[in-house]
């Protein structure tokens, strides 16, 4: 059968025309402003062009990584000084200059990152007010360096030895500008993008997936941090004069407001938010002192009123997500053979799983209580127990999300105990989770295509250049993604966000994902709590479909028809210890689980 495309609604392919048009109209117009506007407005759209390379750094980080941080006024002045040093201290060309200060303020934003990941992620806020102040006062009183309070001159731009005029100088400025923006979005639509997006929505799901993200903010805080150093240093050479009050934290609120009024986390919301903050000063010319009171009372009112920025506001008004509807693809005919599409894994080990002596304490209270368990290859395992038996605690253990206070897992033959639940995922294991966690900021395909994340490699240089490579496995891996979809019925949804599914389409997009990564091992916590029953008769069949393609499973569940109906073997534990285990009617007719469990008299 022929592939179509998956159309997107009509309200998105207005959006999407009206946005085209836009773009092409302030592309137009940024292009030949030059040849009418006089030296003023040249210089004033040179500066907004400047500060959209920063908003576009700061959304990187905060909108998009989810990673908080005050230093970009200090990022922005790293990189206005290194480059500035180094084109009249050490008469380097400029574009090394701007190189420069590009780099000294990444390797300032690393340093201030390595740490920062290792204690929880908003202590980054924390650590970046330290890091404003820490530049302030070298700026100020490193004075053979900086010129201190008296400020420093930077000398006309050269290129290639020649000295440029503002009429160029406004296209150089114009083409770094458009670098960025490009950057940006060629980034956000690549799996390196929807990584980051993926940990600031949800970072347990994203180690889920085998994201290590630790590593990923460091990493996003980097490239952050670079564009702000980039952003400086364009600003030293185009305004020829550097004093270190430009780099405050009054700068820091002008940031931040860039992007509250733009939209955090859009593709857009740096540009919008550069213009409309640029703008705003002016309003104040007359009374300079009331723009510090409005910029405060602007910060206090837009975050509640409209929340997404005026990008964020006109994309939901129109239901769009930044998604990548050009490569979806909707198969149609044959019915998704799940067998075709599982990594066989080739171990000869029967006993998938082994657990042994597995305890947990939280405190006063032992959670599990050295439970013993083994799993079978290719059979349904369910752990069942009332409330409160410790079931969810026994799977985050396995899955690496809890540390156990004693005891050992064996996965696959190998000890897998204490390992990090991102390294997990590469060895075979993938779950879903009891309260669903998706990626809400993702399109329902896009939740399903980064479950295959570790299956392509290209690499984020292939990202920012779309190179074939790039394309083909994106292709791939969202045309396997509408596969997936197809099992759970969702295809002809795959452009939605994930909000607007029910409450059982959600988790049936949860285990699509966890299928995509072509798990041996596949851990359900309670997977058909909110599906009707329908639902989860439907349910039921899918997991028999994957127990037939090789896939082992452990589920926790506490709808006892559907346990009865297609596990293999099933453990109940009470109170964190076992207290029963064998095939479904022993265990059904087992006194003591029916004392403990089902609450009726042995
Ligand atoms: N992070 C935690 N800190 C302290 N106590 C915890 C923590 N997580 C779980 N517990 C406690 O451990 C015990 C087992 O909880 P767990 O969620 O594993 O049970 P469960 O069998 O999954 O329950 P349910 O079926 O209601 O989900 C409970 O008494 C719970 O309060």
């Amino acid at each position: 059968m022929p592939n179509s495309l998956i159309k997107a609604n009509s309200m998105q392919k207005k959006y999407s025309r009206i946005f085209k048009m836009v773009c092409a109209a302030a592309l137009l117009i940024s292009f030949v402003l030059p040849l009418f506007a006089g030296d003023y407005y040249m210089r004033l759209i040179s500066l907004i062009f400047i500060y959209i390379i920063l908003a576009v750094g700061y959304n990187i980080s905060a909108g998009f990584s989810g990673i908080t941080s005050f230093a970009f006024a200090a990022h922005y002045g790293v990189g206005a000084y290194v480059s500035a040093v180094a084109i009249t201290r050490y008469n380097m060309p400029f574009l090394v200059g701007l190189l420069a200060g590009a780099l000294a303020s990444g390797l300032v934003g690393l340093v201030v990152s390595l740490p920062a990941s290792k204690v929880k992620h908003h202590y980054l806020a924390l650590i970046s007010i330290g890091l404003l102040e820490i530049v302030q006062q070298i700026l100020n009183e490193w004075q053979w360096f900086t010129g201190g309070s008296g400020g420093m001159y930077i000398p006309s731009w050269d290129i290639f030895s020649i000295s440029l005029n503002n009429f160029q100088k406004y296209y150089v400025i114009f083409i770094i500008m458009l670098f960025c923006v490009v950057l940006q979005r060629n980034l956000m639509k690549s799996r390196w993008g929807r990584d980051l997006i993926a940990i600031k929505n949800n970072e347990i799901a994203a180690a889920g997936v085998g994201i290590n993200y630790s590593k990923y903010r460091i990493a996003g805080y980097f490239l952050s941090s670079i564009l702000a150093g980039l952003a400086g240093s364009v600003y030293a050479s185009f305004s020829g004069y550097l004093s270190p009050d430009t780099f405050n934290f009054e700068f820091t609120v002008f940031i931040l407001l860039m992007a509250v009024v733009g939209g955090e986390g859009t593709l857009s919301g740096p540009i919008i938010g550069a213009v409309f903050v640029t703008f705003i000063p002016m309003l104040f010319n007359a009374a300079p002192d009331l723009k510090q009171i409005v910029f405060g009372a602007l910060l206090v009112i837009l975050p509640q009123v409209m929340p997404a920025g005026i990008a964020g506001t006109i994309k939901k008004y129109f239901k769009e997500i930044d998604n990548n509807n050009y490569i979806v693809e909707k198969t149609e005919g044959n019915e998704f053979d799940i067998e075709r599409n599982v990594i066989k894994n080739n171990s000869e080990i029967e006993d998938i799983l082994v657990v042994k002596g597995l305890t947990k304490r939280f405190g006063g209270v032992t959670a599990v209580d050295g439970l013993d368990m083994t799993i079978k290859r290719g059979t349904v395992h369910s752990l069942i127990g009332p409330n409160g038996a410790g079931k969810s605690t026994t799977v985050n253990m396995i899955t690496g999300i809890d540390k156990p206070s004693e005891g050992s897992i064996t996965f696959n033959g190998k000890e897998i105990t204490g390992d990090k639940f991102f390294n997990l995922t590469k060895k075979g294991l993938s779950r879903t989770y009891q309260h669903v966690r998706l990626f809400n900021n993702l399109s329902v395909v896009e939740n399903v295509a980064i479950g295959g994340r570790l299956f392509y490699s290209y690499s984020i240089i292939d990202s920012i250049f779309r190179t074939r490579k790039m394309k083909k496995e994106e292709r791939k891996s969202f045309h396997e993604a509408m596969e997936y979809l197809k099992i759970i019925n969702l295809n002809d949804k795959a452009n939605y966000d994930p909000e607007s599914l029910s409450a059982g389409q959600q988790k049936l997009l949860e285990l699509a994902r966890a299928l995509y990564m072509k798990p041996d091992l596949l851990v359900l916590d309670e997977p058909c709590a909110g599906l009707s029953e329908t639902e989860t008769m439907e349910f039921a069949k899918i997991i028999h479909k994957i127990r037939n393609a090789g896939i082992s499973i452990l589920m926790i569940e506490h709808h006892m028809d559907l346990v009865m109906e297609i596990s293999d073997y099933i453990t109940v534990i009470d109170y964190g210890k076992k207290i029963a285990e064998g095939d479904p009617a022993s265990v059904n007719t087992n006194p003591v689980v029916k004392t403990a469990y089902l609450g009726e008299g042995a």
